[in-house]
Parts: structure tokens; sequence; C-alpha cells
């Protein structure tokens, strides 16, 4: 290379990390970037996707999670409900390894005990979190930021100034379609709505191919038409990925189970029930501790 052609390349390297930079998250996405391949790749054979067992989480003596057990199996899209302070979200800390458990086994595949790897870890092995907030990259396109997310999965052999290849370009054509972007491709991300946002880094997440998707309350703040549309989306990606979903929309809920998919019910840490929503709608206990209030 000559010595002009290396320092166009430094200048235009120097230029794009300013810009990615300057634009910052607009969240906290320090779990999905920034990966390691330090893990082995998790074991799917036996059907079981995610596997919790008696996980409790104690924050100065009150139980978080009090002897949680949960079975996601490969490809499921299961929806988790329940009221506030039930665990969800404490549940999705674990599973990250945003927190430890005091006491239980979390494993991934059957293989992969999640209670033994770091955050970044659990990232590289495929396992792809959705806060409920929107984390994108504002100022960079709706383009830049699928390929930001692609580049920045250390297992594509790319360097930022690395020109996409023909496969690379149809994968991020192909999502920009699922996620229903493409005529938004070259927009600025901080333009989108807030459901687009939404959308947008559920394609971020999808660039990595994660294998386990856990998606909090994705349509809060959505409109009717954009609920919808994101029920189409997750429908369409049950069977090749795994999907846990926690959300407080019954209708939502509804749609994504369609009358026959297990939704599980926490309360206090626990499961409290676990059927298909009519079920667990109809249950007294059920009815009692949330759907009633
Ligand atoms: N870091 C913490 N320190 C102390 N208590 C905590 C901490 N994190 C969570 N909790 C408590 O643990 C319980 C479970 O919280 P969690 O956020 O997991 O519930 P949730 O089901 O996600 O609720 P929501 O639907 O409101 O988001 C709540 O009572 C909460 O106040």
């Amino acid at each position: 290379m000559t010595p002009d052609l290396m320092e166009a390349g430094a200048k235009a390297l120097a230029d794009y990390r300013a810009k990615v930079a300057e634009a910052g998250a607009s969240g906290d996405r320090g779990a999905a970037y920034g990966r390691l391949l330090t893990a082995g790749q998790p074991d799917f054979a036996h059907g079981v996707a995610l596997y919790l067992e008696g996980i409790t989480v104690s924050f100065d003596g009150f139980k978080a999670l009090n002897s949680l057990n949960l079975s996601v199996n490969v490809g499921e899209l299961r929806c988790i409900i329940g009221p506030n302070g039930a665990g969800k979200t404490t549940m999705m800390d674990v599973i990250t390894g945003k927190t430890r458990p005091d006491l239980g086994t979390a494993s991934f595949g059957s293989n992969i005990d999640l209670l033994r790897l770091r955050e970044s870890e659990i990232a590289q092995i495929g396992i792809g979190r959705k806060f409920q907030k929107p984390t994108v990259y504002e100022q960079l396109s709706v383009f830049e930021n699928l390929e930001l997310a692609l580049k920045a999965d250390r297992r594509v052999r790319a360097g930022l100034l690395h020109r996409l290849t023909g496969a690379q370009l149809d994968r991020i054509g192909e999502i920009l379609t699922l996620i229903h972007l493409l005529p938004q491709a070259q927009r600025t991300a901080g333009l989108l709505s807030h459901g687009q946002k939404q959308w947008l880094e559920i394609g971020m997440l999808l660039m990595q191919d994660p294998k386990l998707l856990l998606l909090d309350e994705p349509v809060a703040g959505m409109t009717d038409e954009e609920t919808e549309r994101t029920a189409e989306l997750f429908l369409s990606l049950e069977g090749r990925h795994s999907l846990v979903v926690v959300e407080h929309d019954m209708k939502f809920v509804g749609e994504l189970t369609q009358g026959w998919k297990k939704v599980t019910v926490l309360h206090e840490g626990s499961v409290l029930a676990e059927g298909t929503l009519a079920e667990v709608q109809a249950n007294e206990k059920v009815v009692e501790v949330y759907l009633g209030r």
C-alpha cells in the first residue's frame, strides 16, 4: 500500500470512529458489543434453549427471584407476564449475566453454564437483549446502524474500513425488509418514530444472528399499527430464534400466542402459572394477583 493510501485509510478510519463516538448510543448497549469469543457454542440437540432452575436473587434480604424455574424450547416464542415487581427484569438480568443469583442454575442449550460467563461472553454465544427503551445511534443512518452492528460482531472479519461483501449487503437488505425499514435505509435514525427505532434496534440484534432474543416490553409506547407489525415480525422470527417476550399488553400477547402457545406468569419471583393465555387469564390465583387488579 502506498503511503498516500495508508494515510487516506487512516483518516477515513479516524473519521468513521469519530462519527460513531460522537453519535453515541442512546442507551445501554455495552453487553451487545465489544465481544470476544471465549465460550463454547451451545448444544441445542435436546431441544432446550434456556433452562433456569431454582434461581434465587436477594437484594438486602428481599427475594426478587425466589427459586424460579423456567424452560424455553429451541425456536419457541414465550411470553412472560406478571405484575410490577414480579421479577421479570431481574430474570433477564440473570440470563444476561448482569445479576448473579445467590442460588440456582442457568444453562443455555444443554452445555453452557450461564452463571460462569461474563455479560460480554453471554452476548457472544448468541443471547441478544432488547431493553425497553430504544438504543440506536441517533446520528447515523438506519443502514449505518445495521452496518455497525455487523462490524461490531468480532466473529465477522471486518474492520470498520472493510467494504461490505455482497453477502453482507444482502443480509442488511434482508433485515431492512424484515423490520419494515427498507424505504428508510438512508434516513437518520434520530428522525425515526419510536416504533421504528425499536425495530431498528431489533434489526441490530438480528445482524448478529442471536439464538435467543430477550425482549423487554417491546411494544410499550407503540401505536396500534406498529404493535401489530411488531407481532408479525416476532412471529416471523419464531422457529429460527427462541424469543422470550416480557409484556404487559395482553392484546399483543394474544396476537403472539395465537391461542395455543404457553404463557408464563411470574409473581413474587416465582412462576405462579403457565398455560395458554386463556388458561392463565381464567386462573383464580392469576386473577387475584394480576389481571383482576
Ligand atoms: N437492585 C435492586 N435493589 C433492590 N431491589 C431491587 C433491585 N432490582 C429489583 N429490585 C426489586 O426486586 C423486585 C423485582 O423487580 P423487577 O424489576 O425484576 O420486577 P419486574 O417484574 O420487572 O417489574 P416491572 O414490570 O415493574 O418492570 C421489585 O420489588 C424491585 O423493587
